[in-house]
């Protein structure tokens, strides 16, 4: 478990002080894939540079796996850094080293005898589905390839924790599809926890089972993916969630409104809408729409203008109240 209370962060520049991270209190509990998202600057590479201590929280405490990373010796740290991998957008591979040598490094490090490294690092090469890579060196190797091999190097120390800074960033969709259901596999299989900072939502709604939302070095939103994703309450949340736009009121005079959030409703279910025409005879006009489906579930928000029959409008209202993996409010008009 990733236990991060009360955490804040200051950078000093020449113009003054950055607040980098501020009163920042997460819990990433063992198994999770965590995803820590957010614009630009809104402070989430610090965020996970503070979790392994490669930047030092000012205020505040990181325990990982019950260990306070502040209060750790320089060997300490070391040791728990093992624990805890880190994989990066640029892949940050050794050049001048091939692909084996490469995943052998962090094993040299720890000063496991060469041919155990060896060993080890072709178990990994083959988990990464690369065997045929050990020779070969970086500059030979795709943006995809790069990954797989940085993944590889990753898990040569067996760590509990693979922190993923912008991993798939560089990469077309597809390839960050296969890298993403590479960290998804290692997740289940291996029960390393995973902690993936992004700026883009469909990798979040791909692998993540919780999210937390930055926004200008705080934390706005955090919570199950499903359960952010339908009913996201902060302006910042709502900027991510629907870029183009989250439904917004509009007036329809004379109508009652009401605006449905799902929570995950089976898109095999029936359709809300025309269940509402067919089963209590109430033609409701959608207003705004913003859904998606994650996992073969419905999340987002509609706005509906109900029927002006006040009768039909409540026979609505009560249908909707009932409606499973739904919620919703009435949306009053001032
Ligand atoms: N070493 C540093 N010195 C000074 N300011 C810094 C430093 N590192 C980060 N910052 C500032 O801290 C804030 C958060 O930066 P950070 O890189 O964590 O954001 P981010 O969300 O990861 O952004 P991006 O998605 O663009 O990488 C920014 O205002 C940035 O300018």
């Amino acid at each position: 478990m990733i236990e991060i209370q009360n955490l804040t962060k200051r950078f000093t520049t020449q113009s003054g002080t950055v607040v980098a991270l501020e009163d920042i209190s997460l819990t990433i509990r063992d198994g999770d894939i965590f995803g820590i998202i957010g614009m630009s600057g809104a402070g989430k590479s610090t965020l996970v540079r503070c979790i392994n201590m490669l930047e030092r929280p000012d205020e505040g405490l990181v325990a990982v796996n019950g260990r306070e990373m502040q209060t750790l010796s320089p060997a300490e740290l070391r040791s728990a850094r093992r624990e805890i991998a880190m994989i990066f957008q640029q892949f940050n591979l050794l050049m001048q080293r091939n692909c084996l040598k490469n995943v052998c490094f962090p094993l040299e490090l720890a000063g496991r005898p060469k041919a155990e490294a060896e060993a080890r690092a072709r178990q990994l090469l083959e988990l990464v589905g690369l065997p045929d890579k050990a020779e070969a060196y970086p500059a030979q190797l795709s943006g995809g390839q790069k990954q797989r091999i940085a993944i590889a190097r990753a898990l040569a120390t067996d760590p509990k924790v693979l922190l993923c800074d912008e991993a798939t960033s560089a990469l077309d969709p597809n390839t960050t599809h296969s890298i993403l259901q590479l960290i998804k596999q290692i997740n289940r299989e291996l029960g390393i926890t995973v902690v993936v900072i992004t700026h883009q939502m469909s990798v979040v709604e791909e692998i993540c089972n919780r999210v937390a939302i930055l926004d200008g070095g705080h934390v706005v939103e955090q919570g199950d993916v499903g359960q952010i994703f339908s009913n996201p309450r902060t302006a910042a949340a709502r900027k991510l969630v629907f870029p183009a736009g989250a439904a917004q009121s509009e007036l329809v005079p004379g109508r009652r409104m009401v605006r449905v959030a799902f929570n995950g409703t089976q898109t095999t279910d029936k359709p809300l809408v025309a269940s509402l025409a067919i089963e209590c005879n109430a033609l409701v006009s959608i207003i705004a729409a913003d859904t998606r489906i994650v996992n073969g579930q419905t999340l987002g928000s509609m706005l509906l203008a109900l029927p002006e029959d006040q009768a039909a409008a409540q026979r609505a209202i009560d249908y909707i109240s009932n409606y499973p993996g739904l919620s919703f409010e009435e949306v009053k008009q001032v």
